[in-house]
This record gives C-alpha cells, sequence and structure tokens, in this order.
C-alpha cells in the first residue's frame, strides 16, 4: 500500500457522535491537509460513521437522532457525509468490518462499468464524479489519538482486526491534547509493525471539546454557543436531548 501524490484516499471517521461536535468534522479538514501537503495522496471524499444504539455507551441518543445531528452539522461540507450503514444493522459492527463493508462498495461501485449499481440507490457517501477518478480508492480509518490508544485496552480489539485494518486500510491519527501518539505506536510491537500505514498528523489549534464535555454543559443548563454549531445545539433544545428539557442552553 504504497501511498503517492496520485493515490486516492477516501476517510471514514467510526464513533458515537453523541452529539457531533464541529471537532468531529474539523479532523477530516486537518486530515486532507496535511496528506495533500506532504504529498501522500488526494483525498477524495470523508465518511462519518455513527455507531449503532446497541453500542449502548452512556450518553449514547438513538442513531435517528445522531444522523439528522451529523447531517445538520455536515450542512456546509461538499466533501464529507454520513453513512448510516453501520446504524441500519442488526446490531453493532466491529470496525474492520464497517471499514471492509465500504472500501468493498466503493471497489464494486468504480468496477461497475455497464451501469448496474447505478440503477440502485447510491448511498450519499460516494463522492460525485468519482468514477471519472482513474484507479483505486484506499478506505482509510480516520480517529483521534485517543481511539488509537484504545487499540492497547485488554479485550477491546482482536489482534486480526488490527491488522487487518493497519494492514489494508492504514490509519490517520489526529493529535489530541494529553496524547503522544509517536510514544504510543514505539511502545506497541503492532503498531511498530504497520508504522508506515499510520500517518499521524499534528493539530496545531488544539482543541479538546468532546462530546463529553457537550453533554455535561448541557445537562447542567450551561451555554454551548461556540463550542458547538447552532443548529445542532437547536436540534438538540428542540428534542429535549441531553436533559435539555428545553431549558436554555
Ligand atoms: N477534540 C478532538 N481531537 C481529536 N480527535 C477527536 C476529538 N474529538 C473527537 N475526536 C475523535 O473523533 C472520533 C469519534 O469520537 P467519539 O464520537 O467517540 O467522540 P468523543 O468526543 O471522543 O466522544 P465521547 O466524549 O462521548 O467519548 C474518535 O476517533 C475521536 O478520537
Ligand atoms: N473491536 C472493535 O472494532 C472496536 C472496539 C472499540 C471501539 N470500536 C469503535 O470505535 C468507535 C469509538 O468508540 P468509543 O467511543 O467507545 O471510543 C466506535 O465506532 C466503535 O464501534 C471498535
Amino acid at each position: 500500500m504504497r501511498m503517492t501524490s496520485s493515490t486516492k484516499i477516501m476517510l471514514i471517521a467510526c464513533g458515537s457522535f453523541s452529539p457531533p461536535t464541529p471537532m468531529h468534522f474539523r479532523m477530516f479538514e486537518i486530515a486532507r491537509d496535511h496528506i495533500q501537503q506532504m504529498g501522500l495522496g488526494q483525498v477524495v471524499g470523508g465518511i462519518v460513521s455513527p455507531v449503532h444504539d446497541s453500542y449502548a455507551k452512556k450518553g449514547l441518543v438513538s442513531a435517528t437522532h445522531r444522523c439528522a445531528m451529523i447531517k445538520i452539522g455536515l450542512k456546509t461540507s461538499d466533501w464529507i457525509h454520513l453513512s448510516d450503514w453501520e446504524t441500519q444493522q442488526e446490531e453493532w459492527t466491529r470496525t474492520r468490518q464497517v471499514l471492509q463493508y465500504h472500501q468493498n462498495y466503493i471497489n464494486s461501485y468504480l468496477k461497475d462499468t455497464n451501469g448496474t449499481i447505478n440503477n440502485q440507490h447510491i448511498p450519499a457517501w460516494i463522492p460525485e464524479g468519482i468514477k471519472r477518478t482513474a484507479g483505486q480508492v484506499q478506505l482509510k480509518l480516520l480517529c483521534g489519538a485517543d481511539l488509537l490508544e484504545s487499540f492497547a485496552t485488554p479485550g477491546l480489539w482482536k489482534d486480526e482486526d488490527l491488522e487487518a485494518i493497519l494492514g489494508y486500510h492504514g490509519i490517520v491519527v489526529i493529535s489530541r491534547a494529553g496524547s503522544n501518539p509517536e510514544q504510543f505506536i514505539f511502545n506497541s510491537d503492532l503498531l511498530s509493525r504497520y508504522r508506515r500505514n499510520i500517518t499521524i498528523v499534528t493539530n496545531w489549534v488544539t482543541n479538546d471539546v468532546s462530546s463529553t464535555l457537550i453533554r455535561k454543559l448541557l445537562s447542567r443548563g450551561l451555554s454551548v454557543k461556540y463550542l458547538l454549531d447552532d443548529h445542532v445545539a437547536e436540534y438538540i433544545r428542540k428534542f429535549g436531548l441531553f436533559g435539555t428539557n428545553n431549558e436554555t442552553s
């Protein structure tokens, strides 16, 4: 998987997005700039894939609400799109399979010269005009350094899944306050083995706004203005999510 300036790349971020913060979308912009400026490839699309409801993480509101908020937050982006595929499955899907599904779909879409897929519903996350782009598209996992560090949590990730994610797709890691991805990779045999498939991107404007922080502010009736998209905040208040119950937030 050698990357050159002509390699076509799509980025996919998997997470709870409960709620989606501007940082969730900003990480795509930071990654695209880095990849293109370093001549590592051409980023042709971004996918936000919210986790299934059965993931049952604390603070997770229904996928219907999370998908709606992601769509609202992405209204002004012309290259990052929601994929609700994970949320539509019977149960939680491991990240390796999420990547595999999207990569397979992209591959068959690009190969579909007789237009069979064109007759079906094309998901919104397929970049417009991608068929005109010659060659293959490589799907990479985009994540914050905390997700990379979760790879070391015993029992959380299967080794064979990490091998597949790192070996076949590759990951793009955005630095996050309090993390040291270089050191973390150095300490891991597995990650060191796949070091060249891991792109670390320094976020020069560190911003540690997390969904947890936003949920806390909202549940305490505190303002989230300038931390969260106004329209997403409006949606949250409208449906009384995260303990807002129509209070000022
Ligand atoms: N401020 C940030 N800087 C870099 N990466 C981030 C930031 N916030 C979220 N991410 C990344 O976004 C992806 C989706 O994360 P997730 O939905 O779990 O967000 P979160 O804000 O960390 O959520 P929570 O606070 O509920 O744990 C993860 O890869 C996570 O590392
Ligand atoms: N084994 C796995 O594939 C695995 C394990 C833990 C988290 N994840 C994914 O990581 C993302 C973020 O999860 P957390 O918010 O729990 O860090 C989610 O999309 C989740 O599905 C995948």
